[in-house]
């Protein structure tokens, strides 16, 4: 069984070769465009940075549920550009053993 990242992604991807905007929501955000997919993704980041600041089990499970959210609205926005999930991770593996701290002192930060 793939992860659920791999398994959303090829979702995605479906839909985006389908090309058919009224049926699938995901297909319809790929045909608005990389300024709404933006919007949206604008708008989660807020809603779960929103939810984290909410105490309790109550507020961890609305944190979890808005993160899904940034991460599908993420996944569709690489879609539509032509990034594969993997080429983010490769990036992100790049950087193990690189200090966050070290990074931006190198950029004069
Ligand atoms: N993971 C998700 C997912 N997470 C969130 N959403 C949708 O993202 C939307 C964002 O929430 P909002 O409350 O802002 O919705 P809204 O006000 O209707 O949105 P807008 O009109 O402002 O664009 C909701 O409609 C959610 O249903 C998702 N839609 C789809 N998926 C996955 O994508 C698959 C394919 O979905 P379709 O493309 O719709 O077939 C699904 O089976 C899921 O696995």
């Amino acid at each position: 069984m793939s992860r659920p990242l791999d398994q959303l992604e090829a979702t995605i991807a479906a839909r985006k070769a389908a090309g058919d905007g009224e049926s699938s929501y995901t297909a319809k955000l790929l045909v608005a465009g990389v300024e709404k997919i933006g919007s949206k993704i604008t708008e989660e980041a807020a809603e779960v940075v929103e939810a984290a600041g909410e105490p309790g089990e109550e507020g961890r499970q609305h944190t979890i549920a808005e993160a899904g959210d940034v991460l599908y609205h993420l996944m569709v926005l690489l879609a539509a550009r032509d990034i594969a999930l993997s080429e983010v991770e490769q990036e992100l593996a790049r950087r193990f053993g690189m200090s966050g701290l070290e990074e931006k002192a190198s950029r004069g930060k």
